[in-house]
């Protein structure tokens, strides 16, 4: 339940935009069994020197992948006082950046690998360092190469206020995005 002295952005049930919005005619998302198995060997390609999931990362965000069901994600993670902007709070764009984990978490679920098109984000409410930031994400339609996946990150369980919420397009790419020279 929302009330007039709640943030704008607090009141709109989604953080999609025209932009990221599915198409009508979007299909519903179908979830590849073999997925999970591809992204843990994915982190052999990656090396998992990944800033956002990477867990010997020493400023990364060490996200912890806690489940799944069908194209839902879940994940958390700790801000630790390297992650501050303004003092004693999480950066923005560090939140940013774990709310493209968890996205990218739900594309990856679908089969298949995807990178970031379009992001974005939605901040309802300051996040202190130090706190638990619980993570979920979903694909809302798919569309040719294109994943819609929306998500969010609570604050003081799973189920607490929403601090962020987001909105994005994951484009499919062939594995030589990531193992091909530039
Ligand atoms: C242990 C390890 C576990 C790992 C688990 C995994 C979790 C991972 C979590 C990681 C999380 C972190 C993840 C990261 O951080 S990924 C890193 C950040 N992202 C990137 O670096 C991507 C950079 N961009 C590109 O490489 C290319 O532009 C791509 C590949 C995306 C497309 O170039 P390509 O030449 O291939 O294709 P196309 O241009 O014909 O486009 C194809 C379709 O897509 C549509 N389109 C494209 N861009 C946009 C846009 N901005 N908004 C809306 N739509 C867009 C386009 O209109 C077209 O649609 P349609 O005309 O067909 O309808």
């Amino acid at each position: 339940m929302t009330s007039p002295s709640e943030p704008r952005a607090a009141r709109r049930s989604s953080a999609a935009s025209p932009l990221t919005t599915p198409p009508s005619d979007a299909a519903v998302p179908v979830v590849d069994a073999s997925a999970v198995r591809d992204m843990e060997d994915v982190g052999e390609v990656l090396g998992n020197a990944c800033f956002g999931c990477g867990p010997d990362v020493p400023h990364g965000l060490r996200i912890r992948r806690t489940g799944h069901d069908g194209s839902t994600a879940y994940a958390e993670f700790t801000v630790q006082p390297e992650h501050q902007g303004a003092p004693g709070l999480a950066h923005g764009g560090i939140l940013a950046s774990a709310m493209d984990e968890i996205l990218g978490t739900s594309a990856w679920l679908l089969g298949g690998r995807y990178v970031t098109g379009r992001l974005e984000t939605d901040y309802l409410a300051p996040v202190p360092v130090g706190s638990v930031v619980h993570l979920t994400a979903r694909c809302t339609g798919v569309d040719g190469r294109k994943a819609y996946i929306e998500g969010e990150a609570r604050l003081g369980g799973p189920d607490g206020p929403i601090a962020v919420r987001a909105a994005s397009i994951f484009i499919k790419v062939p594995l030589e995005h990531f193992t091909k020279e530039r």
